[in-house]
């Protein structure tokens, strides 16, 4: 029997029906062991590997808790003296993200960021004065356009790291609360992609988000992010209308948001993450917004099977047993009674990825909540006008059919913004 140690808080473990779990793992020779932090773990090992969120309490311990520097140093100290055991994830990529700069800095060395112009960080420049001039200064050199959105630096571990803030413009600067990164803020249609990743595995989820934004004279917006961006999420800030839904529409390109899981999670060095994914009404670029580790996979179905799988091909990539004979991968599973899009792909080896992708493609093309105009089942943007793909020359819808052709897509986002997270058990 494998031994593998687990910490998450008990608030997230009732979420994920922790507990309800465990057969999954006893079934494939893994007992999971739930760590006592308080104690040091060789007393409770010895672990195969440990799997764990502790986010807020490296959170705390950063900022001096002693109790909480203890527990870290109870995991980093057993990881440490025992290079067998894997930790999954590591504690100072954990750590990175904490600090958005820091989190944004490393987005930037991801290989996809650097050589596909379709992939991006939103301009970001990091602020630590409230001295208006100077940040007026910062901003124009970094090249960070109003609106702009203000995140607190610390990402997590308090109610304030999610506290943000919208700014119209530089005549309203004075609202800047540091330390902060200040970033373009990108028009997306209010949908947000969530690209969660679980070892070679991705699944993309679709979420609401923050309605299109212009530059002005107005008010500044604060908002929590916990309001905006959650599955049954209906703040105003969510309410976008047909009238400022940017065109063209864009279905989004499921073997990039793949690539970019898969991407990101070897710049970062994690396996267990979600990536906050929004297109850009503009350019139609994915602009990569903010990462988090061990998030709630919400809508990810079986995810504690594909938990499960992850360690057991650690687990033997480690044992040096798995160079002949690739384990067979499941194949993709989608959450028909849903409306969320959920992707599987495997990538264990190339002809069973290559035949995934081409399954799970189809049906999300079949399934996907964007209008599908195009006959084409190649992914692109599509408008409205023409129902053909952009710069078709039988674009020649009125001004009225335009409004009406609107209004299913505007069913659809609203849609979006009323998926309840009951529909997405585990
Ligand atoms: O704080 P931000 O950066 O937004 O990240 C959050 C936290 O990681 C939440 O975990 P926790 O509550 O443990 O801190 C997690 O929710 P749950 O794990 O509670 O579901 C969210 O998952 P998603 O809701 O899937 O995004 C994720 O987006
Ligand atoms: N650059 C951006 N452009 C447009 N919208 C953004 C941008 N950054 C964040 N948002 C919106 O704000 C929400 C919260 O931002 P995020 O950085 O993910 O905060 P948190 O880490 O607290 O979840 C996102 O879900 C999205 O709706």
């Amino acid at each position: 029997m494998k031994r593998v140690g687990y910490w998450i808080s008990e608030k997230k473990s009732k979420k994920l029906n922790f507990e309800e779990h465990r057969p999954i793992f006893r079934n494939a020779g893994i007992e999971l062991v739930k760590l006592d932090l308080t104690q040091p773990l060789d007393n409770q090992g010895p672990f195969d590997a440990i799997v764990h969120k502790v986010t807020d309490i490296l959170a705390k311990a950063d900022n001096g808790n002693a109790t909480s520097q203890q527990y870290i140093r109870n995991i980093q100290g057993y990881a440490d003296s025992h290079p067998e055991c894997m930790l999954l994830d590591p504690l100072d990529s954990t750590r990175r993200l904490l600090d958005r700069y820091k989190q944004y800095q490393q987005v930037c060395t991801c290989d996809l960021v650097c050589t596909d112009p379709r992939v991006i960080i939103p301009t970001f420049v990091e602020l630590t004065t409230t001295d208006v001039e100077q940040n007026k200064m910062k901003l124009a050199e970094a090249g960070v356009t109003f609106p702009i959105v203000v995140k607190p630096i610390l990402s997590h571990g308090s109610r304030l790291a999610h506290e943000m803030a919208i700014i119209f413009s530089k005549d309203h600067l004075q609202d800047v609360e540091v330390p902060c990164v200040a970033q373009s803020f990108l028009n997306h249609n209010a949908i947000l992609y969530k690209v969660f990743v679980v070892g070679s595995r991705q699944f993309v989820v679709q979420r609401p988000s923050l309605k299109n934004l212009y530059p002005g004279n107005h008010a500044t917006i604060f908002f929590d992010t916990q309001e905006v961006s959650k599955p049954g999420s209906a703040h105003p800030l969510n309410e976008i209308d047909a009238a400022s839904i940017q065109e063209p529409l864009v279905k989004p390109d499921w073997q990039l948001l793949e690539q970019l899981g898969a991407s990101i999670s070897r710049a970062m060095d994690m396996c267990l993450i979600g990536i906050d994914v929004i297109i850009d009404c503009q350019t139609q670029q994915y602009a990569i917004i903010d990462i988090n580790s061990f998030p709630g996979f919400e809508g990810v179905d079986d995810f504690f099977v594909h938990l499960r799988d992850h360690i057991l091909q650690q687990m033997r990539t480690k044992d040096n047993c798995d160079t002949t004979s690739p384990a067979p991968q499941p194949a993709p599973t989608f959450n028909t009674n849903t409306t969320t899009v959920t992707k599987t792909a495997a990538a264990k080896t190339a002809a069973t990825n290559a035949a995934n992708l081409k399954v799970s493609q189809k049906f999300i093309l079949e399934q996907s909540r964007l209008i599908d105009c195009s006959t084409d089942n190649t992914a692109g943007s599509v408008s409205l006008k023409s129902g053909k793909r952009s710069g078709s020359k039988n674009s020649c819808g009125s001004k009225e059919e335009e409004a009406a052709a609107k209004e299913p897509i505007l069913a659809q986002l609203r849609s979006n913004n009323n998926l309840s997270p009951d529909l997405h058990p585990h």
